[in-house]
């Protein structure tokens, strides 16, 4: 199988171990203008990474906390550092369920050691999160993309159009992607398709990550204004909507990015069908009803200025707002179940309801029942 994350041609991921005992990562919020890793040395770092969205998605930032619990264990493995360290890296960010089921897998595997054998077992449960995620991606990967030779088929020898919107892409997990992992296997055996990437305001994950994953991929795509989606859907130009999630209820609510809930209801308007990319692990099981879901609120510096790059070359940072304009920023909306066409899990697709994730998932359903 091609991994799909390569940088000209060398294979990458978006986290790892390196030889001096700190963790790499790609640090996504130079990106697309300029590529940098970095090393976090220390609990502080990764919660820092993880605030600031240098490591970001909902997979991604459940394995950057992994590895952030076990740089904190580093440090103090007593009772008292480990609650720290779980509780600084559980304020980080409210949304996606993977950094609170990441750390409590952490904590778990630790508590009952004696403290000078947490650290070590703590990086083997991270590591060991990250090599599920590669893996669990290419397996949802391999049912989304029979979901687009299947769209194929009915437009013989015509391009498939997918919609995605934010970036559900390998730089939201470890590798591969949610989103992105159908697109990558369906491009990779051949499928003719093309890419609508919503710039997905205000932090721009799609034009500025989504679309640079692509080009690296080689797969054509086109960045389009948020508000456009809607219209090219009326007009028979996407056959097919893919997004992810940072958590979604046992009964198939969707939360997603900001703007997400609005693409939804163009494609049932539009009758495109709408599908979101999960690993299990984004599964809230205690959760039946969306609307508890709790939605990140962040600084509204994000939506009122912006940076790019200037003709020169330098990186600038702009106002977009008149001085004194009030500025909201909520981070994420949520898709109610009714407006999901299916789930593409690592286990199959299934319908977005109670029934169809039990089925796929009868063990989790049963074991967490609210
Ligand atoms: C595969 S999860 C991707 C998910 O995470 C993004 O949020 P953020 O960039 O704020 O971490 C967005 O909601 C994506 O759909």
């Amino acid at each position: 199988m091609v991994r799909a994350m390569q940088i000209d041609g060398k294979p990458w991921r978006t986290i790892w171990r390196d030889q001096a005992g700190g963790v790499g990562i790609i640090d996504q919020t130079c990106l697309p203008h300029s590529f940098e890793t970095l090393t976090l040395a220390s609990l502080q770092d990764a919660a820092v990474a993880i605030r600031t969205m240098q490591v970001r998605g909902a997979p991604l930032i459940g394995a950057a906390a992994a590895y952030g619990l076990a740089l904190g264990l580093d440090e103090d493995p007593t009772d008292i550092g480990l609650e720290r360290a779980h509780r600084a890296l559980a304020e980080t960010r409210p949304t996606a369920i993977n950094l609170r089921w990441a750390l409590g897998r952490v904590v778990d595997s630790v508590c009952a050691l004696l403290p000078e054998a947490r650290a070590e077992r703590a990086f083997a449960e991270a590591d060991a999160i990250a090599e599920e995620d590669v893996a669990i991606n290419a397996a949802l990967g391999r049912f989304g993309a029979e979901l687009i030779k299947e769209i194929a088929a009915k437009k013989p020898g015509r391009t498939v159009n997918i919609l995605t919107h934010c970036n559900a892409g390998w730089l939201a997990t470890v590798d591969w992607g949610t989103a992105t992992a159908p697109i990558y296997q369906a491009f990779q055996a051949g499928i003719p398709l093309h890419v609508w990437v919503d710039e997905t305001r205000p932090r721009n994950q799609g034009a500025f990550l989504t679309a640079w994953e692509l080009n690296h991929a080689g797969v054509p795509h086109t960045v389009i204004a948020d508000n456009a989606g809607g219209h090219l859907m009326q007009h028979g130009q996407v056959d097919l909507v893919i997004v992810g999630t940072d958590r979604t209820t046992r009964t198939g609510d969707v939360c997603n990015k900001i703007g997400t809930y609005l693409k939804a209801l163009a494609a049932h308007d539009c009758g495109v069908p709408f599908y979101v990319a999960l690993p299990s692990s984004t599964i809230d099981w205690t959760l039946t009803d969306g609307r508890k879901i709790p939605i990140e609120e962040r600084s509204g510096t994000e939506v009122s200025h912006i940076s790019g790059r200037t003709a020169d070359g330098r990186i600038v940072e702009v106002q977009l707002t008149p001085d004194g304009s009030g500025v909201a920023n909520p981070g994420f909306d949520v898709t109610p179940a009714r407006l999901i066409t299916g789930l593409i899990t690592e286990r199959g697709i299934a319908p977005a309801s109670a029934e169809g994730l039990a089925a796929l998932f009868p063990e989790r359903a049963k074991s967490r029942a609210a």
